[in-house]
């Protein structure tokens, strides 16, 4: 018999499990029932039996006893055992147990003490708190059965042997309870009794129980023999069965496979003779060429591709003469006869030719006519095959291979092995190898040793994973030489993705490196002196400064400026100026060694670094070598040239700790040097930092004053010394300084001028200058014109010409009633100026030379330029009453002035003695402090609107 989870039932082993189990469970129960009854019984039967033996003991004793209770209360154990009555009542009462049951008679007062004891030992004793006690105190009969080897609840002892106890109260003739009576018997027979005949029942009902387990036993035994010879057969049934089952079943399966193999064996011969037709038809309809059968020149059949090659519906050749399939093809002269002379001699006919199809389109076609005179005589198979693709990759093979040949790059194509395969022209016109000579060869024939095993391993490495490397690389010329090139190598794969070949293309970039080399020479050098420009210059700085940091070493920067070079370059040309440069390069280079560095900053400013030096005093030897190259006079074109160079010094790390502050420091020791006269060095000094943050500050206090107004106009007279008349005024600007209150034009007309603002207050000078000429003369106050000075930097503007027309336009003014002082140094110092001074004068506006005699203009330039007044500087005017030095020279000037046609003016005219000299003189005009100061307009008028003008 089975389970479900495949084990097999044992009926027999069950059964005796569980019935034991069953069995052993009942008699656990009946003997515990049994005794529990039976313990019960015996306590009950005990109880009746002690109850009666106590009663009867009580009634026999209580009258000798009655006063023994009555006088205990209040004696101690001691008092009650020694009291003389007791061994009397003791007597009594141990003769009335002789003989019975009773082992313990006790006696108790109502406050619970043991009065009297057959136990001598336990009189005395307190039992108020004892159970029975209590019971009986209240009149209730209490009992206990206590076994053998259990504590005794009532007397708090272990018992050797079975007693039952019982308490009984004893009352007087009223009914009051006035003590207590105890009594024990020994009941251990009446127990084992009990007990043996428990013991009796127990085994009965055990054996019974046995037995029928025995009984069962057998019967299930027994059932389960039945069931495993049932299950046998059984088996022995299905396994008959199951090989008769499995018997057919392969039976039926042969047969079975026996059919479909016929089955399939007629169909596959079905399918092979439709596929024989489908194949021919497929094989004929899917290949490219067309194919067609003829006999007698008539179209047996033919594929689609032959109708569908000459642009013709399918089934459109069939039963056709030739003439209709070829039409075009019969048009080529002599084909058809060339044909069938093939044909007639049993031999393939097979040619390359140009075809039309139906709508005239042609292609290029392969046609081959085969003979087919054993199966068929006079039968033929025309076979054609569009080209064109094929014509066309030719072309471009062609065309590819010419671009191989002609190709600028060197093109080298290598096997997967490297081995090269073919290289071009261009390759041989590079290398100087020819194509014989590398085939076989390996690209690095031409290797130069330039690169190392990193290099090569990077390039395969990016073939491998990308297919290409691009890279400039040095090889070597069969002649030896080593040439830069740039190498692009490709990968080639084939169909599978395994590299077939490398094709490496590359150009000799020797000519690309120069350019670059120059480019790059070109961005840190200076083109006209070939020195390092300002960035190489500041990035040897950087280096410098690093070095000296690192070994504790001090450097000097020396920025050189020639003097008056902008005079060279007006005066000669740009040409000679550009010569003089390269000449001071070169002669300032020999005096510095080979670690120095000199640079050319732009125009004609220089700059020396000079490392490792002790201190000043060696900066200074280097400043007097530098300078020194300027002692000489230099030729250049037939001039001879003196030029000299001031030179501004500072040291590292005390004069500037960057690149930046060096050279700034250094630039403003040079401007001291300027300063001070030119044609000498100078050490940079703390406060000329100090001088620069102070012309920073105000040039940009200057930039918020003339956007708040600040500035205001004074006009001092010109007076015609022949009438000593008023003939102009010449404006001179002032500054209401907020703190400083007013300031001359000296403390910011040169910082306006370096900072460009010069143009804004300028513009507004002479604005301001025409608009209150306007206002004079509009108020009946006639003053001939203003003289305005004019910056060099005005001058350069664009359109300077056209602002001055337009400010006179505004203010409705002639161009006469305007004269313009411009410095001499100013005339001298642009070309582009005299362009201006030409429209000015076109313009009609008047032109001075003021401060004249402080520069250097010749003769022959103030005669090309378009001035009228010539303004003698004041410092010639000072002495030329006291018959100073002077007077020759003011005397030459009006002597020049007036050879020129230009009038003469004096500057600074404060004594009347100057006056009368210069009017000796012919002086047309003076200015000075004599005939008035610089005064505000309203002052002006008021000076002279009363004098006769
Ligand atoms: N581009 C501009 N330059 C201007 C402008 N305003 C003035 N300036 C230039 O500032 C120079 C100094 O001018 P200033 O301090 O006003 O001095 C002038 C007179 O006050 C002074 N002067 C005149 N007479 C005497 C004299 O008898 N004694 C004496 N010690 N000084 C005298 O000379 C200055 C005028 O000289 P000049 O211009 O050469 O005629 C000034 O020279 C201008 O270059 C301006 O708006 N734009």
């Amino acid at each position: 018999m089975d389970t479900s989870n495949g084990k097999r039932f044992n009926l027999r082993r069950y059964y005796s499990l569980v019935s034991f189990a069953f069995i052993l469970l009942i008699a656990i129960a009946l003997g515990w029932i049994s005794h529990h009854f039976a313990v019960a019984e015996l306590l009950s039967l005990s109880e009746q039996k002690n109850v009666a033996l106590a009663t009867t003991f009580r009634n026999s004793l209580w009258p000798q006893f009655d006063q023994f209770v009555r006088k205990s209360y209040g004696l101690s154990a001691d008092s009650l055992k020694a009291s003389p009555e007791l061994p009397i009542l003791r007597n009594h009462a141990v003769s009335l147990m002789r003989d019975t049951d009773v082992v313990k008679i006790k006696l108790y007062n109502l406050d619970g003490v043991t009065v009297f004891s057959t136990d001598i030992k336990q009189i005395g004793q307190q039992k108020r708190s004892n159970g029975g006690f209590q019971a009986a105190r209240i009149g209730h009969v209490a009992s206990e059965l206590t076994h053998r080897d259990t504590f005794d609840a009532f007397e708090h002892v272990i018992e050797d042997r079975d007693l039952a106890s019982s308490y009984l109260p004893i009352q007087d003739e009223s009914g009051d309870i006035v003590a207590v009576f105890e009594l024990y018997s020994d009941i251990t027979r009446f127990v084992q009794q009990m007990e043996e005949a428990l013991f009796y029942v127990v085994g009965t009902v055990v054996l019974l129980l046995a037995a029928l387990y025995a009984v069962l036993y057998a019967v299930v035994a027994r059932a389960h023999r039945i069931i495993l010879r049932q299950r046998q057969s059984l088996e022995i049934a299905n396994s008959l069965l199951d090989t008769r089952v499995r018997e057919r079943t392969t039976a039926l399966v042969e047969a079975n496979r026996d059919l479909s193999e016929k089955i399939i064996e007629r169909r596959r011969a079905e399918e092979e003779a439709k596929l024989l037709l489908i194949e021919k038809d497929a094989i004929l309809n899917n290949i490219a060429e067309g194919v067609a059968f003829l006999c007698s020149r008539t179209v047996l059949t033919c594929n689609q591709q032959m109708e569908a090659l000459f642009g013709f519906h399918e089934g459109a050749f069939i039963g056709k003469h030739i003439n209709r399939l070829f039409g075009a093809l019969y048009r080529q002269s002599g084909l058809t006869r060339d044909i069938l002379v093939e044909l007639k001699q049993g031999s393939i006919f097979r040619r390359e030719l140009e075809l039309a199809r139906r709508d005239g389109t042609c292609f290029w076609a392969e046609l081959t006519v085969r003979p087919l005179a054993m199966d068929m005589p006079g039968g033929s198979v025309w076979v054609v095959s569009d080209i064109s693709e094929r014509k066309k990759a030719e072309e471009r093979m062609r065309l590819a291979a010419k671009v191989f040949d002609n190709t600028q790059e060197g093109v080298t194509i290598t096997d997967r092995d490297t081995q090269i395969l073919a290289v071009n022209k261009a390759f041989t016109e590079v290398t100087g190898f020819t194509e014989e000579e590398v085939l076989g060869m390996r690209p690095s024939l031409l290797q130069s040793g330039r690169q190392d095993r990193t290099f090569y391993d990077e390039m395969w490495r990016s073939l491998d994973q990308c297919g290409q490397w691009k890279g400039e690389i040095w090889n070597r010329r069969k002649s030896g030489e080593l040439y830069p090139e740039w190498l692009s190598i490709s990968t080639v794969r084939n169909d599978s993705g395994e590299v077939s070949h490398y094709v490496g293309v590359f150009s000799d970039i020797t000519e690309i490196k120069r350019s670059q080399e120059k480019v790059s020479f070109l961005a840190y050098h200076d083109p006209l002196t070939q020195l390092p420009n300002r960035l190489l210059f500041h990035d040897r700085l950087a280096q410098a400064i690093q070095r000296a940091e690192r070994e504790e070493t001090m450097f000097a920067v020396f920025f050189i400026d020639l003097d008056h070079f902008k005079n060279i370059n007006d005066s000669l040309g740009h040409h000679v100026g550009d010569r003089l440069l390269k000449t001071v390069a070169e002669q300032m280079s020999a005096q510095l060694r080979k670690a120095d560095t000199i640079a050319r900053l732009g125009g004609d400013e220089f700059i020396v670094m000079v490392e490792e030096i002790d201190g000043a005093h060696d900066a200074a030897l280097v400043a007097e070598k530098l300078t020194a190259v300027f002692q000489k006079p230099i030729a250049l074109e037939g001039h001879e040239l003196y030029v000299t160079s001031s030179v501004g010094i500072c040291l590292y790390p005390l004069d500037g700790a960057d690149p930046n502050t060096l050279v700034r420091n250094a630039d403003a020791a040079m401007y001291r040097a300027k300063n001070h006269g030119r044609n000498q060095f100078h050490f940079y000094e703390q406060e000329m930092t100090a001088y620069a943050f102070e012309r920073l500050e105000l040039e940009s206090a200057v930039r918020k004053a003339l956007a708040n107004e600040e500035f205001f106009l004074c006009y001092q007279p010109l007076i015609d010394l022949g009438t000593r008349r008023m003939s102009g005024a010449e404006v001179l600007v002032r500054w209401n300084h907020p703190e400083q209150g007013v300031l001359p034009p000296a403390r910011f007309i040169s910082l306006a001028e370096d900072s460009g603002l010069i143009v804004p207050l300028g513009e507004w000078v002479l604005r301001t200058a025409c608009r209150q000429l306007r206002a004079w003369r509009d108020d009946g106050f006639d003053v001939p014109r203003v003289a305005v000075n004019i910056s060099v930097r005005q001058l350069e503007r664009k359109g300077f010409a056209a602002l001055v027309a337009a400010i006179l336009d505004e203010c409705g003014l002639p161009a006469s009633s305007l004269e313009l002082e411009l410095t001499e140094s100013v005339l001298m110092e642009t070309e582009e100026a005299f362009e201006v001074l030409e429209e000015l004068d076109a313009l009609g506006v008047r032109l001075s030379v003021d401060d004249f005699g402080t520069g250097y203009s010749s003769l022959s330039y103030l005669k090309r330029l378009p001035v009228h007044t010539l303004k003698i500087d004041r410092s010639f005017i000072m002495d030329v009453a006291e018959h100073g030095n002077n007077q020759a020279i003011v005397r030459a000037m009006i002597a020049m002035a007036k050879t020129l046609g230009l009038e003469a003016v004096a500057e600074g005219v404060e004594s009347a003695g100057q006056a009368e000299f210069l009017t000796g003189e012919g002086c047309d005009q003076a200015q000075g402090y004599l005939f008035g100061k610089p005064v505000p307009s309203d002052a002006f008028r008021l000076a002279w609107a009363a004098a006769e003008v």
